[in-house]
C-alpha cells in the first residue's frame, strides 16, 4: 500500500487508475494531481470516462487498479470519514420536490449534521435566498441547478465535485452560475468540474485535463494549452463575398473551409491576408479568431473544426 499523503497535501492524487466495464476501458491509466484550492476541469467527448473518474474519486465506484487518494485518504472501500468533506452535486431527480428550496436544504443539512444556519448560508451562496420559500417543483431549471450546487455545499465541504452543472441552462443562467463558482473558488474551495462548454472551462478552470478514450491527452492551464497549440488565425468571411478558389489563391492562406454560410480562411500570417481580403471582398462583417481552448480540444479529440479543405 503506498504511503498516504499528509492532510495538507494535494486534494486528489490519482496514480495509474484503470476501470473497465466488460471490454470497455472507461478509464485507461489516468494519473493526475489536483492541488488544494484548485479549480480543475475534466473535458472530453461523451463516453471519454469523465463521470466514471469522478465517481471513483467520490468513492462511488471502485477502480480496477491504480491508487486513488482524496484529501489524504482512500475513498474506497466507502470511506465514511471522508464523506462529510466531499460535496457531490445532487442530481435534480434526487430532490425532495414537495419541500421548499429552504426545507430541502435544511433536510440535507440535518442529514449531514450541519449547523442550524447551514441551509440559509448555502441558499445565499448560490443566490437563492429570495427563492427559499418556493417549492422545489416550481423552481426554474436554472434555479434547480443552483439548488443542486447548494446541496453540494450545505455541509461546508473541502472538495466539491460538479458534473456538468451548467448543462441545460440558458446563456444568462450559465453566466450567473459562473459567478457563483468563481466565488466558491475565491473562498478557497477545491473544485473538480466537468463540462462540455469549452468557453466555460477557459473562463473558470486553473487547469484542465482533456480526456479521450479513458486517457489524458493534455493537462495544463487553458492559457498554456492554447499557447502551445495552433498559432493559426481564422478569418471568417460572410457568404457570397469571396469564392473558395479566390480565397485559396491569397498568399498566406493555408486552408479554406466553410462554416455556416461563410468561408473560413486559416493563416499563420493574418496581416497580409486581412489586407488581401479587404481588397477583394471588403472587411465589413469579417471576423478574426485566434486560437481558443476549443481549437485545442477539437484538435486533440479529432473532431475537427468547420470543414477545412487543403
Ligand atoms: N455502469 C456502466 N456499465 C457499462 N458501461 C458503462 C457504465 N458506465 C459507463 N460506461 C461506459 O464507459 C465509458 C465511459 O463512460 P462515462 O460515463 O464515464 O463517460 P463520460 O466522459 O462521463 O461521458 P458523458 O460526457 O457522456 O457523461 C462509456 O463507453 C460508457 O458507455
Amino acid at each position: 500500500m503506498p504511503p498516504i499523503p499528509s492532510p495538507d497535501g494535494p486534494a486528489v492524487v490519482l496514480d495509474e487508475v484503470h476501470k473497465a466495464y466488460g471490454a470497455t476501458r472507461a478509464v485507461d491509466g489516468i494519473s493526475l494531481t489536483v492541488a488544494r484550492g484548485e479549480f480543475f476541469g475534466l473535458l472530453g467527448p461523451n463516453g471519454a470516462g469523465k463521470t466514471t473518474l469522478i465517481e471513483i474519486m467520490e468513492g462511488q465506484r471502485r477502480a480496477d487498479s491504480g491508487t486513488v487518494t482524496v484529501l489524504g485518504e482512500h475513498p474506497w472501500p466507502r470511506n465514511t470519514a471522508l464523506l462529510p468533506k466531499l460535496g457531490v452535486q445532487t442530481q435534480t431527480s434526487a430532490f425532495f420536490v414537495r419541500l421548499t428550496a429552504r426545507e430541502h436544504l435544511e433536510t440535507m443539512a440535518a442529514l449531514y449534521g450541519a449547523g442550524p444556519d447551514a441551509a440559509e448560508r448555502a441558499l445565499a451562496t448560490v443566490g437563492l435566498t429570495d427563492d427559499g420559500g418556493t417549492r422545489v417543483d416550481d423552481l426554474s431549471g436554472g434555479r434547480r441547478q443552483r439548488l443542486a450546487i447548494a446541496s453540494a455545499l450545505v455541509h461546508d465541504p473541502e472538495l466539491i465535485f460538479l458534473d456538468e452543472p451548467t448543462a441545460a441552462l440558458d446563456p444568462q443562467a450559465r453566466r450567473d452560475l459562473w459567478q457563483v463558482l468563481r466565488d466558491l473558488k475565491s473562498a478557497g474551495r477545491t473544485i473538480v468540474y466537468t463540462t462540455h462548454h469549452l468557453d466555460e472551462a477557459e473562463a473558470l478552470c486553473d487547469r484542465v485535463a482533456i480526456v479521450v478514450k479513458g486517457r489524458i491527452s493534455a493537462l495544463d492551464s487553458p492559457g498554456r494549452l492554447i499557447a502551445a497549440g495552433s498559432p493559426v488565425t481564422r478569418l471568417v468571411v460572410p457568404a457570397g463575398r469571396l469564392t473558395p478558389e479566390a480565397a485559396r489563391a491569397i498568399p498566406g492562406v493555408d486552408r479554406v473551409g466553410e462554416e455556416g454560410d461563410g468561408l473560413v480562411l486559416e493563416t499563420l500570417d493574418s496581416g497580409p491576408v486581412l489586407a488581401a481580403v479587404a481588397e477583394l471582398a471588403g472587411l465589413q462583417g469579417v471576423q478574426t479568431r485566434t486560437a481558443s481552448l476549443e481549437d485545442v480540444y477539437l484538435e486533440l479529440t479529432g473532431t475537427g473544426t468547420g470543414t477545412p479543405q487543403p
